[in-house]
């Protein structure tokens, strides 16, 4: 029997564009959503952005509330808080604004409020969302102003689980948004670090994807051309943050990562994960971070696909011309070629070493490393980042 099986599921809706989030109310009337809860960070709540947003709303008379009470990297508590905004305000439907944090604590809100299960049982390793009960989640309309995570076209949520200091990816199918309203303009105003770390986030999405084992052409197919979006536009958004052409297809590779990731994630994530629940620091920044020294890691099981990858980027020097250009890449964008430049004042212990470790070889991302995770290879690539060793 041929071992070409897969399973392929491609995103929803995407209306993309400069100036579309004036469709802003048409695309609530194409939801059903008559009464939504605008959830956004506290960061971008001050921002003309969200200001110009609410006026759409305001001028066409469309009732909402807003809940911004969003920290990057969300944790449990702004779940609850959320959950009871939307109760309260009798809300229909979710407008998510914002980054991944916004976007999925959006998500995560317009889900969790019709569930009687705790969140946590619909982490991504478990088969409660297969249940009929778990199926009441309120339509959710998703507006990203940064271009990384991808979570507008993704059907699951990061939460922090403050307890355990531990990411968890919540997943349901229906948790992908019915609308996407995907407007460059929006983006314009992300400080360099933020644009160098999420579009940083983007690229590793397509790299992890591109590597991962598994049939899947066409996530394939989406990731090679979202590195060389990202190759080509990361730069001149970085330098430039109105180039509204750069922003745009920055826009296109984030959404792209998201939707090639569906073939799996790797090594980077894993590292990444815990470093971000543990550190906060931010999770696309913390992926540019570890991706030379997962890259060199994984290099006996991709060198292949990496060397036919250059081809297409037009890169020179097989493997070797690749982790460069990705070194290349990092330095014109100011990313710490080290974790204690990433975090400062950093002192790991070796207790807190193996703590990490062990976090990363049971995050849902390591089984799609295409070099099996152990936690002498996690504790390996932990070291090669602290001391900066390719
Ligand atoms: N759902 C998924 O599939 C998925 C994938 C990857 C990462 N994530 C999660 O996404 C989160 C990271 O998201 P992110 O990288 O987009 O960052 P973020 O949402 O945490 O935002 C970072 C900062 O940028 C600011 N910001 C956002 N847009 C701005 C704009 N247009 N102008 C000025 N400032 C702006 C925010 O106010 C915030 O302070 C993490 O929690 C991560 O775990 C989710
Ligand atoms: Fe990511």
């Amino acid at each position: 029997m041929s071992k070409l099986v897969s399973k392929w599921n491609y995103p929803t809706t995407v209306r993309f564009g400069a100036g579309r989030i004036s469709e802003l109310p048409d695309a609530l009337a194409a939801t059903g959503i008559k009464k939504p809860l605008f959830v956004t960070d506290p960061g971008l709540a001050k921002l003309p952005v969200v200001a110009s947003t609410l006026k759409i709303l305001d001028d066409a008379k469309i009732p909402y509330g807003v809940f911004s009470d969003v920290k990057p990297n969300p944790v449990e508590s702004n779940l609850t808080a959320g959950i009871a905004a939307f109760k309260a305000g009798k809300h229909d439907g979710v407008i998510a604004f914002g980054g991944g944090s916004a976007l999925d604590l959006g998500k995560l809100i317009a889900f969790q409020a019709g569930q009687t299960r705790p969140v946590w049982d619909f982490e991504d390793i478990g088969d409660w969302w297969t249940r009929a009960d778990a199926d009441a989640i309120a339509p959710i309309i998703a507006v990203p102003t940064t271009a990384g995570t991808g979570s507008e076209v993704g059907r699951a949520g990061v939460v922090t689980h403050e307890a355990t200091h531990t990411k968890k990816v919540i997943f349901h199918p229906k948790m992908l948004p019915a609308i996407v309203i995907a407007d460059p303009e929006l983006t314009t105003g992300m400080p360099p670090f933020i644009t160098a770390g999420t579009g940083m986030d983007a690229f590793a999405h397509c790299l992890e994807a591109y590597c991962a084992p598994g049939y899947h052409p066409m996530a394939d197919g989406i990731a090679v051309e979202g590195m060389r979006l990202v190759l080509e536009n990361l730069p001149k958004a970085y330098a430039n943050g109105k180039d509204l052409t750069a922003r745009a297809h920055m826009m296109s590779a984030a959404a792209m990562g998201a939707t090639a990731f569906q073939k799996g994630l790797g090594a980077i994530h894993s590292m990444s994960h815990p470093i971000g629940a543990l550190y906060d620091t931010h999770h696309g920044m913390t992926n540019a971070v570890f991706m030379p020294y997962v890259l060199a890691f994984n290099r006996e099981a991709i060198e292949d696909r990496i060397v036919r990858l250059t081809g297409y980027l037009g890169i020179k020097g097989g493997f070797d011309g690749f982790a460069k250009s990705v070194l290349k890449l990092r330095k014109e964008l100011k990313v710490p070629h080290t974790l204690p430049e990433l975090i400062k004042g950093l002192d790991m212990d070796k207790k807190r070493k193996t703590l990490i470790a062990d976090m990363a070889v049971v995050d849902p991302t390591a089984g799609g490393n295409p070099v099996k995770l152990t936690k002498k290879a996690a504790s390996t690539l932990l070291d090669n980042a602290i001391e900066g060793t390719l």
